[in-house]
């Protein structure tokens, strides 16, 4: 097995998936350009998940068996992918990434979308609601958020086809059904759960319940959306599709890139309070037709992930193994690290040209989106999240 030393999926990363090959699905576990059959690798003796892989096509099961499992599993296979003596008894079970296909990764139980980023909630409260304050007195009291639909959440690489709806074009005293005319993407990162919850989960409690992260694109149809929205929020603007990386990045690759959290004022209620507070420092790129258009900066959330979490639940509502919350759009200061085409084109107003020459303000047929991560490792390495990619396809 050879992998360079700084492969971003070396054994620092160890993101793990779901895969198939001709009838057969299993899960797995990525290292360099290859994939590791767990159960395969369970049958053998090479790792102990306790039977979590076994005749598994999600990785479901083994999430839901928490952190002790998690840890020592990632234990195994660090040993395991790093000992050349071991190297006879891996290479059987290694599939070539490009032999592959790659499947939904975990079976999302519940979806809930946040909206965290304070730079992307000002923009967005500015374009839909011009002349108001853009910030509503509640978000920097709760991380503001909204349950999305679960059972289209798709794995990258599946076409999207644009969605048709109700819109109200701003010209018209009345809406007409139709495609969206302003079909736009949202990059974010998801948090999985694994372990289940009978109620409340404090902020410390996090990383307990939370194996690891996913790339999204919360797809977004704003001409559905602006018509729709109004009190009870996002429906069928953003309920069509929603793509996700076919990786979970697990948290345990991640511990080199925690940050200290955003200082947040007011000062927060005491159920979103925790012993420490940190984000993460992952970067993404958004690529337009391959053009990269945005390099949104995860590191400045405002709400964490352990604070969503405890929010998520405060009421007593259960998580459950296989619950995807996304952080909210992920937006920095500057038009070039905004995560939604309409903050990055200014509704509109300012189009992105692309390496083509043509240019865009929102998604046409045939046009593709792509949407990849790092974040730093130990001792300079790099995780690498993979991508997030989606075809627009006009609905037949
Ligand atoms: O402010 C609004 O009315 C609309 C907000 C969004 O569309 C953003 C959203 O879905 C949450 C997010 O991804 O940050
Ligand atoms: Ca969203
Ligand atoms: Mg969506």
């Amino acid at each position: 097995m050879e992998l360079a030393d700084d492969d971003p999926f070396g054994v620092h990363n160890l993101p793990l998936c779901a895969f198939g090959a001709g009838c057969c699905s299993w899960v797995g576990v990525r290292i360099g350009d290859r994939i590791l059959n767990l159960a395969g690798a369970e049958h053998e003796g090479l790792v102990d998940a306790g039977g979590a892989f076994d005749g598994e096509h999600t990785l479901n099961r083994f999430l839901a068996r928490g952190r002790p499992t998690w840890t020592r599993v990632r234990e195994q296979l660090t040993e395991l992918f790093t000992d050349p003596k071991r190297r006879g008894a891996v290479e059987p079970l290694l599939f070539n990434l490009a032999g592959v296909r790659l499947n939904l990764p975990f079976e999302v139980a519940d979806y809930v979308d946040f909206y965290s980023f304070e730079e992307h909630a000002t923009n967005l409260g500015k374009l839909f609601r011009p002349g108001a304050e853009p910030l509503l007195p509640n978000w920097k009291h709760l991380p503001v958020g909204y349950h999305g639909r679960a059972g289209t959440v798709v794995v990258s690489g599946t076409d999207i086809p644009r969605p048709w709806g109700q819109r109200k074009r701003p010209d018209e005293s009345a809406p007409t059904y139709g495609p969206s005319e302003r079909l736009d993407i949202e990059a974010e990162l998801g948090f999985v759960v694994g372990v289940d919850s009978e109620g409340a989960v404090s902020v410390d409690d996090f990383r307990e319940h939370v194996f690891g992260a996913v790339l999204v694109n919360d797809w977004s149809a704003r001409d559905l959306q602006a018509w729709e929205y109004q009190p009870l929020g996002p429906f069928t603007g953003k309920s069509f599709r929603t793509s996700i990386s076919p990786w979970v990045v697990p948290l345990d690759a991640l511990d080199a890139a925690e940050v200290p959290g955003r200082r947040q004022d007011p000062e927060v209620l005491p159920y979103l309070r925790g012993r420490e507070h940190y984000g993460y420092d992952i970067r993404l790129e958004v690529f337009w037709n391959e053009t990269l258009v945005a390099r949104p900066p995860f590191e400045g959330m405002y709400w964490t992930p352990a604070q969503q979490l405890a929010h998520l639940t405060v009421n007593g509502a259960f998580a459950r193994t296989g619950d995807l919350y996304a952080s909210g759009t992920i937006s920095g200061a500057v038009a070039e690290e905004t995560g939604s085409f309409i903050e990055r084109t200014w509704n509109g107003a300012q189009p992105v040209r692309l390496a083509d020459g043509s240019t865009r303000s929102f998604l046409l047929d045939g046009d593709t989106v792509t949407i990849s991560a790092t974040a730093p490792g130990v001792d300079g390495a790099v995780v690498a999240f993979g991508e997030v990619t989606g075809t627009v396809v006009k609905q037949s």
